[in-house]
């Protein structure tokens, strides 16, 4: 699904997102994923917000932050969500992850409606169906690496006296290869690079094979050279492992890793554009301010 842009007429102009041909390897046998959509051509996107509504507080101190937002999230594709601040996009992200509430619509994860869940369901999806990258890493200090990217199943109980099972074994080595972790894993956080650190974040964010994986702000605290590390193996672990990634980010150049970049304004959608350069990022969001800075003072008047 593409939304509409009120984007000035010079500036880029939202283009439609095809879905990706390259379907999603790690669902294909994934017990979470739910094989009741209606139409096995088009599958369910992995992630969908429907009239998505948030208001915080009431009267006339309420804050409307999402104002009826209706985006979908392709599998196995990687999407930028970006807007000016106080837009809405953490909100945004943090309904769609369950880790909030909406005030009306709904989050559809597959076909599975958020809104329908109890707390003890709403935490086991989030820990069996959705994966989590924070911009403070937030790994636990006394635990080394590898404890720490095997929490998640530590946690869901499915780390048995032997150990993990051969299968997640597998994913494990592949994922620790692919994040060139081999060597770190017997350190402890406070012994690694942030940029490492991330790297260890996304492991464990991959390793329970997610439905998605959330990125608040990842390389908010990165060096540049860490940060493009970060984003070139978020974007390897679409291209590579079939996942699909939603990040949230202020930062143009770090939007433009991602497959498709949608605009925030105002807890509305404002724009959609497919593989933009940070250069069309730059302008989308330029024009965004200029439209809002014209609505402010033709507000004023
Ligand atoms: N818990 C809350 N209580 C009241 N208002 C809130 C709360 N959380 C967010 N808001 C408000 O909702 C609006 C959207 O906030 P949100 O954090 O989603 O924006 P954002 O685009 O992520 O901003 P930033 O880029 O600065 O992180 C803002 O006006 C914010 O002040």
């Amino acid at each position: 699904m593409t939304s509409t842009s009120p984007l000035p007429a010079d500036a880029p102009q939202p283009l439609s997102t095809s879905p990706r041909a390259d379907s999603h390897p790690n669902h294909a046998n994934h017990p979470n994923h739910s094989a009741t959509h209606a139409d096995p051509a088009t599958p369910a996107p992995a992630v969908r917000a429907v009239r998505l509504t948030k208001t915080y507080g009431t009267g006339g101190a309420a804050v409307h932050a999402l104002r009826g937002v209706d985006v979908a999230f392709e599998r196995g594709a990687f999407t930028a969500i970006m807007g000016a601040s106080g837009s809405g996009k953490s909100t945004l992200l943090h309904l769609l992850a369950g880790l909030d509430s909406a005030t009306d619509g709904h989050v559809l994860l597959g076909d599975t409606d958020l809104s329908t869940l109890d707390d003890q369901a709403l935490t086991l999806l989030r820990r069996e169906r959705v994966g989590f990258v924070f911009q403070a890493f937030n790994l636990l200090p006394m635990f080394t690496a590898e404890q720490n990217i095997t929490l998640p199943l530590e946690l869901a109980g499915r780390v048995g006296r032997g150990g993990i099972d051969a299968d997640t074994r597998a994913w494990f080595d592949r994922l620790v290869d692919v994040l060139g972790l081999r060597d770190r894993l017997g350190h402890h956080p406070s012994e690694l690079s942030g940029g490492q650190q991330q790297r260890v974040a996304i492991a464990r964010a991959l390793l329970t094979r997610p439905d998605v994986v959330f990125a608040d702000e990842p390389t908010g605290n990165l060096d540049s050279r860490s940060g493009a590390e970060v984003l070139e193996l978020l974007r390897t672990s679409v291209r590579e492992l079939g996942q699909t990634v939603v990040m949230v980010t202020h930062d143009a150049a770090a939007a433009a890793y991602a497959d498709r970049v949608v605009l925030v304004a105002d807890g509305r959608i404002a724009g959609d554009l497919n593989r933009p350069t940070p250069e069309q990022v730059t302008a989308a969001l330029d024009a965004l301010r200029t439209a809002s800075l014209a609505g402010s003072i033709v507000g004023a008047r």
